[in-house]
């Protein structure tokens, strides 16, 4: 899709990947809702956007994406801003092993939630203008990884689910696009929250601490930057329905596999 012009909500966009995402689609002329549970991030990250961007570029909402009312209060302030969404980016997520309803409530049922919301606005046979929905998944929902399974079921599910809609056979009628976006490692406070605790919220971490710290060797570790070029890439793809695309540091980067056939990757 054309970024200049186009309207974007953002969950997750108070800090991390989902605020740098709003900067690189503010760069390109987009209007970008940033919508987070951390009110205080929100507003701060409001503050600076509107500064750089113009104060009718960017504004932040206030939304737990594990509340129904919530996100059903998003998309109308959204509307009402904005007249239409073009874009909506599923991106808040935690990564706390010991959290499991909480991780399966935030990752996946918030994603999916918005995901329908986003349909139901966007889809053309009942008098949308079209769009795209883009969910921020992991590696971790392609491949399992031993110290994080209640993550990596949450991101598996999310892939699935996405790659689902996008391989629906009205996907043309309803003038909907579906990508998701699967970054390993990436260079953020969940990732230093993870690593850099005394005893990080991982599945059996202190009797497998190398094996840990030998796997995010191995991967590597995106920067933010690595990870928001890869997500422009997939938004300005006009053909990106079914769109995967794997970033990882030591793997080459950004991999995109567009899944036309639900059963191959
Ligand atoms: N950092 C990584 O290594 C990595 C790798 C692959 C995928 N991801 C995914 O990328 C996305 C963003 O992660 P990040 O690294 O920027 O993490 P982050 O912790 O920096 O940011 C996550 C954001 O989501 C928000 N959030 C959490 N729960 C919420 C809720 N209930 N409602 C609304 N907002 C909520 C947080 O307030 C925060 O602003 C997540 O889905 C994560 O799973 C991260
Ligand atoms: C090290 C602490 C850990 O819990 C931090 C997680 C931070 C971010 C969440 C997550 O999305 C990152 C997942 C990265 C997974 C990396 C490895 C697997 O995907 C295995 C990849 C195998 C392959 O690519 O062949």
């Amino acid at each position: 899709m054309k970024i200049p012009g186009a309207v974007v909500i953002v969950t997750g966009g108070s800090r991390g990947l989902g605020r740098a995402f709003s900067v690189e689609l503010l760069k390109r002329g987009a209007r970008v809702c940033v919508a987070d549970i951390n009110e205080t991030e929100g507003r701060q990250t409001e503050a600076e956007l509107q500064r750089q961007y113009g104060a009718d570029k960017a504004f932040f909402v206030k939304c737990d994406v594990t509340k129904e009312d919530d996100t059903k209060d998003l998309w109308r302030v959204a509307v009402e801003r904005f007249t239409t969404v073009d874009l909506m980016v599923n991106n808040a997520g935690i990564m706390n092993e010991t959290l499991v309803e909480e991780t399966v409530q935030i990752n996946l049922m918030g994603a999916m939630r918005g995901s329908m919301l986003a349909f139901e606005h966007m889809r053309r046979d009942r008098g949308g203008k079209g769009g795209v929905i883009i969910n921020v998944a992991s590696t971790a929902g392609l491949f399992p990884v031993f110290f994080m399974p209640t993550y990596v079921a949450s991101k598996y599910a999310l892939v699935g689910f996405t790659r689902s809609w996008a391989s629906n056979p009205c996907q043309a009628r309803f003038g909907v696009n579906w990508a998701v976006l699967c970054p390993a490692f990436a260079d953020t406070s969940m990732l230093s929250v993870a690593l850099d605790g005394p005893d990080p919220p991982l599945v059996t971490y202190q009797e497998n601490k190398e094996q840990v710290i030998a796997t995010v060797k191995t991967i590597g570790i995106n920067s933010v930057d690595d990870v928001s070029r890869a997500f422009v890439e997939l938004v300005e793809k006009d053909d990106n329905n079914g769109a995967v695309v794997t970033v990882e540091k030591n793997m080459g980067g950004a991999v995109y596999r567009f899944v036309k056939n639900p059963n191959c990757l």
